[in-house]
């Protein structure tokens, strides 16, 4: 399953759900369902790998993807919170991309099997080192419901007694065969360009990908389809509580510039996240919540 990585198990939960780690001690929770196979990083609550039997797998994942503590896992779906790029500025300097959830290490709420498939929670609250770098209480929940599709919410909940906002993303990276056996349906028409100053621009509702694309586009009124030819299926997402999908493909150049990411690898995949990209983010008051989601099926043929 993570064929480039030798685990070895540490416990059993029940007959899909074990948990599993490499030689350093970095832990993975391991799900082999009669119908798929799945993993989750708990180092930033992080599904790493979905497939289905008999099919290629759905979420892309580095081939030389680096597990450290310090790092951020390239493919699978990193959870992006409680900001969405680049931190404030009033939060301070030298702040992490894409907020700190990814680099944290979450703790298993819950894991249920059933015949269907797994449900598994995912759990991470504020600690004084989460509260040095943004100064509030929370706990954040990621439940995930995988069967015949990856069903993952997102539950950020305020456990203190002001309010917060926040902004983030679920950033699946999908496994493609090749850029040019797939189009992508169902976008609204009006994205900003991030490769070009986030200018305002309008697009078809088909979008083939030619090039290094990195774009914020207004919340979907449907859901997006990423056909894929040659892969002979269609991945259709639909997502909730976000404001924007943002697509992203860093291309040859961004390959290569990545240690953690073959010079190759932009080719198998591509980027659709439900993203808050808002400026003023969701406001969530104490002893609220508020929900993110995005759930990814595949129709072959
Ligand atoms: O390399 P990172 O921090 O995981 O970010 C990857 C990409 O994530 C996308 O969400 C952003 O729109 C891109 O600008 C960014 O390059």
């Amino acid at each position: 399953m993570l064929c480039h990585i030798s685990l070895f198990k540490i416990k059993t939960l029940s007959t899909a759900i074990s948990i599993q780690a490499d030689a350093a001690g970095y832990e993975f929770l391991i799900i082999e369902h009669k119908k798929f196979n799945a993993a989750f990083a708990l180092h930033g609550g992080h599904l790493v790998h979905f497939q289905l039997k008999e099919q290629q797998p759905i979420i892309w994942l580095s081939k030389t993807a680096i597990y450290n503590q310090q790092k951020a896992i390239r493919g699978g779906v990193p959870v992006c919170w409680p900001w969405f790029g680049a931190a404030d500025k009033s939060l301070g300097e030298n702040l992490p991309a894409h907020g700190f959830a990814r680099t944290s290490k979450w703790e298993l709420a819950a894991h249920n099997e059933f015949p269907e498939g797994v449900e598994i929670e995912l759990r991470l609250t504020d600690s004084a080192a989460t509260r040095d770098i943004w100064p509030f209480q929370f706990e954040l929940l990621l439940k995930a419901t995988l069967t015949d599709q990856i069903k993952l919410e997102l539950i950020s909940k305020n456990t203190g007694n002001i309010p917060f906002s926040y902004r983030g993303a679920l950033h699946s990276y999908l496994n493609i065969s090749t850029p040019e056996s797939c189009a992508i349906s169902g976008l609204n028409n009006h994205y900003n360009d991030s490769l070009d100053n986030g200018l305002a621009k309008s697009g078809d509702s088909t979008l083939q990908i030619t090039g290094p694309i990195d774009a914020i586009y207004k919340k979907a009124l449907s859901p997006i389809t990423l056909s894929d030819k040659q892969f002979n299926r269609q991945l259709i997402i639909d997502n909730s509580g976000n404001d924007a999908e943002v697509l992203w493909t860093p291309w040859i150049a961004g390959a290569k510039a990545f240690a953690d990411m073959p010079d190759q690898g932009y080719k198998t995949m591509f980027c659709i996240e439900s993203a808050i990209t808002n400026k003023s983010g969701v406001r969530v008051k104490p002893g609220h919540s508020h929900s993110l989601s995005t759930t990814i099926r595949s129709h072959t043929g």
